[in-house]
């Protein structure tokens, strides 16, 4: 890298990952939330591949990544990246964070999250990893996707401390984007028109 190179490389760079099945409002608001209050270069948005951790089959990969494009479009620093379809196997995101890594020498990593996730994140693949390889930068939710109220809600990964980001708190989740297409109801309210319009025009999560 030449010093000029050097000089207007991306210093922090973001992880938001998630299956994106489809992407709702409360994704993007988060995305641009991450963005301006970690002051981000750029923020990768990347779809799952294979989920291990979620019983059910996802929406072929094309049709995430193409709604996350539509969905993320006007948002500037995002970029969605579409590796962990790409990939083999498991989508682990410590896997993520290190090509991260390797791609942006000396960057700042911020792995990105709503509650529900931290709270799970000690079961993820090479858990004692992830806090050594990027900040992880909590959101918080609402029901019905909320983390249980007994538990410590202030959340560590193995002494790692979270950074909380602002958001106000949303109760949208994509399995009522799913539920309502099924039973031929609006989902505009949630989603994107753009993305509304794709979901329409794909047939996505109708009934059989
Ligand atoms: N309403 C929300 N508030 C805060 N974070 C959210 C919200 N919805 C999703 N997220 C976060 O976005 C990331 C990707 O979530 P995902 O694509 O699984 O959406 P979801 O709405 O949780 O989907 P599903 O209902 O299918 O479980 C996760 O880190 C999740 O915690
Ligand atoms: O790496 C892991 O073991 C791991 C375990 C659970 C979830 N994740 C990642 O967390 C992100 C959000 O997951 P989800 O279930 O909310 O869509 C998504 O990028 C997943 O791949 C990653």
């Amino acid at each position: 890298m030449s010093p000029a190179d050097a000089m207007t490389a991306p210093k922090r760079v973001g992880l938001f990952g998630g299956a994106f099945d489809p992407p709702h409002r409360t994704h993007v608001a988060l995305a641009e939330a991450a963005i301006a209050q970690l002051q981000l270069d750029v923020l990768h948005i990347v779809p799952t591949g294979h989920a291990w951790h979620k019983q059910r089959p996802l929406t072929a990969a094309e049709h995430r990544l193409a709604m996350c494009s539509l969905a993320f479009a006007h948002v500037n620093r995002a970029q969605v990246d579409a590796r962990e379809t790409l990939r083999s196997g498991p989508s682990y995101t410590i896997d993520t964070l290190q090509e991260l890594q390797s791609e942006y020498p000396g960057a700042q990593l911020y792995l990105v999250m709503g509650e529900d996730q931290a709270k799970a994140l000690a079961s993820w693949h090479r858990a004692e990893d992830l806090g050594l390889a990027a900040i992880i930068c909590v959101a918080s939710r609402s029901e019905p996707h909320a983390a249980d109220s007994s538990a410590d809600d202030s959340p560590k990964l193995q002494g790692v401390p979270l950074q909380r980001l602002q958001l106000p708190p949303s109760p949208l989740n994509a399995t009522e984007v799913r539920d309502r297409t099924a039973r031929g109801q609006s989902v505009s309210a949630l989603v994107l028109e753009s993305v509304a319009r794709y979901i329409d025009q794909h047939h996505l999560y109708q009934a059989d």
